[in-house]
């Protein structure tokens, strides 16, 4: 076995059979010719294509971990989602480090399409547990980011400071307020460290989040977790825009990759104020909201109602104002009697820039069910994720907006779940998630 116990480092025992996780997958692939043939024939989607490709040329499966931002915010969305919140069961400020480089250093392999560990799976010693779990074995990296934040519980438990870490909680990593309407379960809110794994394939995020917390034994423990089996996003715009379980195009009017502008003015973190909180420059803010949505009253309610609800319709996703789908709302075109043509209720109003004193948000949320809640009703709705530059400006006030006025909000929906997580930067070859904080 070699020294270091969780991937990377000097190729081991395991590197070969690791290395053949995505080789057998690329000598399976029979080339790119089928997917792009099916493209000119208008058979497949871009999305199907870029699946495609991926399964024929892992490679293109692989996003890079490194880098001056952390993966997993402007990439673009994967197809499925799991995330996980852990509390930190260690006071102790050594071991937080060495968890976080262990965390970086399997997430770096995982990435990859690797196992963990030096020795993976299969090539430890019979008598031990092995250092990775083994259902990725056989698959491709699938497109795995790995999007680590610390929450307000990792700075300070009970009034005390944790970690030698007194005033390095940045000021904008607030206690959310409690907005009306909120139902919010503790058991799914919150969190020291969230950890969003981000997959084409839920088999390939489901094995990155055991083995985080594997790795995390004695240290870190699930406080919560959810699964998302379809993203409620675009983050490019070579993307197609989504359905949500309200059947509407989600996504729409997203901050995209490509916006490099609005991105520094309304999604990546400044250094803040004080020289204790710089360590978040470049980073981002991570709101997550666990939203369910009342789909059997949804269902039974008519479709001219649904698109006032949201101000879009539902076929093409064009505002109610008229125009294509990425056409600019007109908020004041009224109808007949002068009525609004996108109700003053509706949810784009409510959330759209001019409303909101001119923000905007990177959502990357997913669907999710989770069975049903035994009164013969889906436990279905939205796992909403959003990146900030800050929230006191960029969620709060919006959301104070909505709960208070929005129609699907009051009617709609219930919020029960919660959480808000401060994402440090990238990070650079050699080093691990958070350093900065550390330094
Ligand atoms: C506080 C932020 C937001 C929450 C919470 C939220 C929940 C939520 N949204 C939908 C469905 C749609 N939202 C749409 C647009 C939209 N939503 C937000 C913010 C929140 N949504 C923003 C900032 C925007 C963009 C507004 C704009 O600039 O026009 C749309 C329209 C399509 C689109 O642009 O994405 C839909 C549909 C649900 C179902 C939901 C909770 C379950
Ligand atoms: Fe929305």
């Amino acid at each position: 076995m070699s020294g270091c116990p969780f991937g990377g480092g000097e190729p081991a025992a395991g590197e070969k059979k690791r290395l053949s996780r995505r080789g057998l997958l690329y000598l399976a692939g029979a080339g790119g010719a089928g997917a792009a043939a099916g493209m000119a024939a208008g058979l497949l989607s871009h999305d199907a294509v870029a699946a495609a490709a991926a399964t024929e040329n892992p490679a293109a499966s692989i996003v890079p971990f490194h880098g001056e931002r952390q993966a997993g915010i402007t990439t673009p969305a994967q197809e499925r989602l799991h995330m996980a919140a852990f509390d930190l069961t260690t006071e102790d400020r050594t071991e937080l480090i060495q968890l976080l480089k262990d965390w970086t250093a399997a997430a770096e392999a995982m990435t990859q399409g690797k196992a963990t560990g030096s020795t993976g799976a299969f090539d430890g010693p019979y008598d031990a547990p092995p250092q990775d779990t083994g259902e990725a074995e056989g698959l491709a990296a699938g497109r795995l980011t790995l999007t680590l934040g610390f929450g307000a519980g990792m700075f300070e438990k009970n009034g005390k400071a944790r970690f030698g870490l007194d005033g390095r909680r940045p000021d904008a990593l607030i206690d959310l307020p409690h907005f009306p309407g909120d139902d919010l379960d503790p058991a799914r809110s919150d969190g020291d460290i969230v950890v969003q794994a981000c997959a084409d394939d839920p088999q390939v995020a489901v094995h990155a989040i055991r083995n985080l917390a594997r790795i995390g034994f004695g240290k870190a423990r699930v406080r919560w977790s959810q699964l998302g089996f379809g993203r409620t996003s675009s983050t490019t715009r070579s993307q197609d825009t989504p359905r949500n379980l309200f059947g509407f195009k989600d996504g729409t009017s997203n901050v995209k990759a490509e916006d490099t502008d609005l991105l520094d003015q309304h999604i990546w973190a400044t250094k803040g104020t004080r020289d204790t909180e710089a360590w978040m420059a470049g980073g981002s803010y991570l709101v997550s909201r666990r939203i369910r949505m009342h789909i059997e009253i949804w269902d039974r309610t008519s479709l001219r109602e649904q698109e006032g609800l949201i101000g879009r319709n539902k076929n093409q996703g064009a505002p109610l104002s008229g125009g294509g789908e990425f056409t600019e709302p007109d908020f004041k075109l009224a109808g007949k009697g002068g009525t609004p043509l996108i109700p003053l209720d509706a949810h784009m109003r409510l959330a759209h820039a001019s409303q909101n004193n001119g923000v905007k948000m990177l959502r990357r949320g997913y669907n999710y069910t989770d069975g049903s809640d035994g009164l013969g009703h889906l436990d279905a709705g939205l796992f909403f994720i959003a990146f900030v530059t800050d929230p006191r400006t960029h969620y709060v006030p919006m959301q104070m907006n909505m709960a208070k006025g929005d129609g699907l909000s009051l009617e709609y929906l219930k919020h029960t779940g919660s959480g808000l997580f401060a994402v440090p930067p990238g990070i650079k070859p050699g080093g691990f998630i958070g350093e900065g904080l550390f330094a």
